[in-house]
Formats: structure tokens, C-alpha cells, sequence
């Protein structure tokens, strides 16, 4: 397993070891000790999956309170994932990262509590697998616009995304 720096500090790519044959490929998804040892000390507790076709903008979301860790990967498809920096008290405040994670470079993003997560969705479907340290909590799910002018982050995009009502009603960054 490779874990990669992104430029900020806490947010990590993770590149699994894949094991290649002539029926295909195996590798291991998550390890709960070796993640503890080369990535942070989180133990999730809830595994999400979403099915999204192309287009699809999903985020930018956090829990406030059970704030969670997450681990993101692609099982099927392509997607632009992005870490929004929320932590007042950061150097990295109001900063965000985005990688293109796919099930093709296996690539996984992990995104530590503090910061807001969102992915657009770049082939015909997206299907995303995360991991969460710690159980959904509707009441203290927050959301910042997608195209928050403050925060610029540079979607590629493809013509005008696919978003929730939630989504399209997100609270504005403010520095
Ligand atoms: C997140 C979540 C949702 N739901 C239910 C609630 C809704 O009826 C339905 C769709 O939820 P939502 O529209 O919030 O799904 P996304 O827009 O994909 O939200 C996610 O998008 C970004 C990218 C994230 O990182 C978050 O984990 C999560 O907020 O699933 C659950 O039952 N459990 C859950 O943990």
C-alpha cells in the first residue's frame, strides 16, 4: 500500500498493492491495523455506497457534530473528489484537494474529520464506496455550495451538474 501527501497535510491518497492474474485482480480494500499504522488511528463504524450517474455533483457535506473520517474509494467508474479544509483553527482553512479516483488507479482518498467532502461523478456512472468513523447523524449534516465563489474550487465540469435540492440550497463558505 502506498500513501501518498496531498497539499494538505492530513488529507492522504492511498494507492492499494493489486494483485494481478489472468482472471483479473485482487487487492485489499481497507486493513484496520495497517491503516491505523501508515494512515491515522481511526476505526470506522459505517460503510456507504452510492450509485451516481454522469454529471452528478454530490457535496459539499460534513457532520458537525459526529464528525467523521472517511475513506473513499471507486468500485466502478471515475470520479473528481474533493477535501474542503474547515477547521477554523488551520493554516489550510478554507483550502481544498481533489484527486481522480477510479476503479482503474485504485486510488482512495482519506479525508479526516474537519473537512467537507464532494465528488463529481466523470464517466457514464459513478459507483463510491466510503468508509465512516462514526454513524450518520441527520440533524448535524451540514453543507457548503459546490461553486462557493470563496473557496473556487476548479470542478471539470462538463456542462451544469446533476445536484440535490439540499445540495443547490448549500450554506456559503464564509473565511
Ligand atoms: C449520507 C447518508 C444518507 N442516508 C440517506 C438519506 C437520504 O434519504 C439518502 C440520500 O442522502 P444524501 O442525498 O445526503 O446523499 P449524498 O448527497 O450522497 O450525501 C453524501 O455525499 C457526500 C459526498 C458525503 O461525503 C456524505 O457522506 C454524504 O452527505 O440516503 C443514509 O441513510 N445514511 C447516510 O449515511
Amino acid at each position: 500500500m502506498q500513501v501518498l501527501a496531498t497539499a494538505i497535510t492530513e488529507v492522504k491518497i492511498i494507492v492499494p498493492k493489486v494483485f494481478q492474474d489472468e482472471r483479473g485482480y485482487f487487492l485489499e480494500t481497507w486493513q484496520h491495523a495497517r491503516f491505523k499504522e501508515l494512515v491515522a488511528p481511526v476505526d470506522f463504524v459505517q460503510d456507504n455506497l452510492s450509485l451516481s450517474v454522469k454529471g452528478t455533483l454530490r457535496g459539499l457535506h460534513w457532520q458537525e457534530e459526529q464528525a467523521q473520517d472517511k475513506l473513499i474509494s471507486v468500485v466502478q467508474g471515475e470520479i473528481f473528489d474533493v477535501a474542503v479544509d474547515i477547521r477554523k483553527e488551520s493554516p489550510t482553512y478554507g483550502k481544498w484537494v481533489a484527486e481522480v479516483l477510479s476503479a482503474d488507479n485504485h486510488k482512495q482518498m482519506f479525508i479526516p474529520k474537519g473537512f467537507a467532502h464532494g465528488f463529481y461523478v466523470l464517466s457514464d456512472t459513478a459507483m463510491v464506496h466510503y468508509k465512516c468513523s462514526d454513524y450518520y447523524h441527520p440533524k448535524s449534516e451540514r453543507c457548503l455550495r459546490w461553486d462557493d465563489p470563496t473557496l473556487a474550487i476548479e470542478w471539470p465540469l462538463d456542462g451544469e451538474p446533476l445536484i440535490s435540492a439540499k445540495d443547490a440550497a448549500g450554506l456559503c463558505f464564509m473565511r
